[in-house]
């Protein structure tokens, strides 16, 4: 599997440790992606819209055959099956799948934009995400002061990793 993706998972309705440990199970369960790596789980408090339960927040990266199109297709399928509803913008959501990079693509369509475009400015995303890509060439990415993210935005760690078993990321 060629390619590499990091994806961005956020919970805040109900058992959210369930809702992010399924959607891991659901991409693993695509023959055409692997989880290979997980971040530890953040809680996280809420953006955007801000009447509403605290996040739980993680990365993880996959190796995939699928294009980037069709990983979105499956990141939406997933959100679907496990009973994502839109009712409000940046509202509740049980899980909620955004794809962050695709190798070192740019790309911008009416459905699909990488690096995803609020990612930059996110401590929820940026903080799990330097935990498990770090080692990135990726220019903007390195240059990202993680104190000053910690500090400005609620963001504290929830459980820690583990162990690189996707299917059991996280200590029980
Ligand atoms: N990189 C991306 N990852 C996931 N969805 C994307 C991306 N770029 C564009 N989109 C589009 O965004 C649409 C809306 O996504 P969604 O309803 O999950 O937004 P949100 O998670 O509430 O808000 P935000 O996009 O700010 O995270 C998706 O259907 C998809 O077409
Ligand atoms: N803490 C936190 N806030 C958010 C989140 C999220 O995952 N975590 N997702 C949003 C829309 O994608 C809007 N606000």
């Amino acid at each position: 599997m060629q390619n590499q993706a990091y994806i961005a998972l956020g919970s805040n309705i109900d058992d959210r440790n369930t809702y992010l440990t399924n959607a891991i199970k659901e991409l693993n369960k695509h023959e055409k992606i692997k989880v290979v790596n997980v971040s530890s789980i953040y809680e996280t408090d809420p953006v955007g819209y801000t009447e509403q339960n605290p996040f739980l927040n993680m990365v993880v990266s996959v190796m995939t055959t699928l294009n980037p199109h069709e990983l979105l297709a499956e990141c939406l399928h997933i959100e679907l099956v496990l009973g994502r509803k839109r009712e409000i913008k940046w509202g509740p959501r049980t899980v909620d799948l955004d794809i962050l990079l695709y190798n070192q693509e740019n790309m911008e369509t009416d459905t699909l934009i990488i690096p995803h475009p609020r990612m930059h400015e996110r401590a929820f995303v940026l903080i799990p995400l330097l935990e498990i890509a770090s080692h990135l060439s990726v220019t903007w990415l390195r240059d990202i002061n993680i104190v000053e993210f910690q500090e400005k935005e609620g963001v504290r760690l929830w459980k820690r990793k583990s162990g690189e078993d996707a299917f059991a990321p996280i200590e029980n």
